[in-house]
């Protein structure tokens, strides 16, 4: 008889427990590769991850490349992002992979296959999803990742300004976001680990509009992993997390790129700015 396999939850929640919430991202714009000496082709991307990964990996719980700034490079920038998805397999550290994903069933379908599956190079422990084809249509890759151990962070209330647009728009008395976290609810009702394999982007910059929107509690009983980018670059603290996600602080995951990345290219350095920053997200109530 085969070993069920652990579910995504259960290895976050162990992570987490270990290391603390804090999620540094891999984003290896331009500008940061012009900053760190480096050149703006596959070489400088390689020694920009290598960097990356002797400063975060083994250290934090998740690490999270944005797969953008791999795919700039073409198919050899794509093989260095499948590298660095080894090498966090490797160091046991989690990978959730930024690809916003979202498409029709059938084409999610490959995408699931893509990111999801034992098979495939580029497989992280988990993705990024669009639900705006329709929550249903992230069916593939809800059942891939069930399967694999695998998860999926939502997109619900993204860090950005223009997102209030679509995500805060009211069908039906429910806003989008609402609907968004109602799925993820029922996904992970089924899960009994302190945080469960399917996550919200719920932005760091957000905590007046959950509130606003009374979507605290919903976020709380859902007993998603919470990304919450917007640290540093996009002007959120640490604070602005308190302060606004309530009864679901425990849950958030502080996520930040460009706030770390501008300690490097010196590896200690860019381990020193993250125990700086783990320390900070310490404040979040476990
Ligand atoms: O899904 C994400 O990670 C994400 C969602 C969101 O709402 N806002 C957001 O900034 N992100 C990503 O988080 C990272 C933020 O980078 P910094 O602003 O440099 O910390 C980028 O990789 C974004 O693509």
């Amino acid at each position: 008889m085969s070993t069920p396999v652990a579910t995504f939850g259960a290895r976050l929640t162990e992570a987490v427990d270990r290391f603390g919430p804090l999620c540094p991202g891999i984003d290896p714009h331009a500008s940061l590769l012009s900053d760190w000496g480096l050149a703006d082709d596959v070489d400088g991307l390689r020694r920009f991850a290598d960097i990356c990964l002797e400063a975060y990996a083994g250290r934090v719980a998740v690490v999270k490349p944005q797969s953008a700034f791999f795919e700039r490079h073409g198919s050899r920038g794509v093989a260095v992002l499948e590298d660095v998805l080894a090498a966090l397999r490797g160091s046991g550290t989690l990978s959730l992979l930024d690809v916003k994903r979202g498409d029709i069933g059938s084409t999610m379908g490959a995408y699931a296959d893509a990111y999801l599956s034992d098979a495939s190079p580029l497989r992280a422990d988990a993705v990024t999803v669009s639900p705006y084809l329709g929550f249903g249509s992230l069916a593939p890759a809800v059942d891939l990742a069930r399967e694999t151990g695998r998860g999926l962070f939502v997109l619900a209330m993204t860090s950005n300004p223009e997102g209030a647009s679509v995500q805060h728009a009211v069908r039906d008395g429910v806003t989008v976001a609402q609907t968004v976290i109602d799925g993820v609810t029922a996904l992970n009702a089924a899960e009994s680990t302190r945080l469960a394999s399917f996550g919200l982007v719920t932005g760091a910059t957000i905590g007046k509009d959950l509130a606003d929107l009374g979507l605290t509690d919903a976020l709380a009983t859902s007993r998603a992993p919470l990304l919450a980018p917007g640290l540093g670059a996009q002007g959120a603290t640490i604070d602005d997390i308190r302060r606004g996600f309530g009864a679901a602080e425990s849950q958030v995951l502080p996520a930040v790129s460009r706030g770390l990345l501008a300690a490097g290219p010196d590896p200690l350095a860019l381990r020193a700015a993250t125990e700086r920053a783990t320390q900070e997200a310490a404040a979040l109530r476990p």
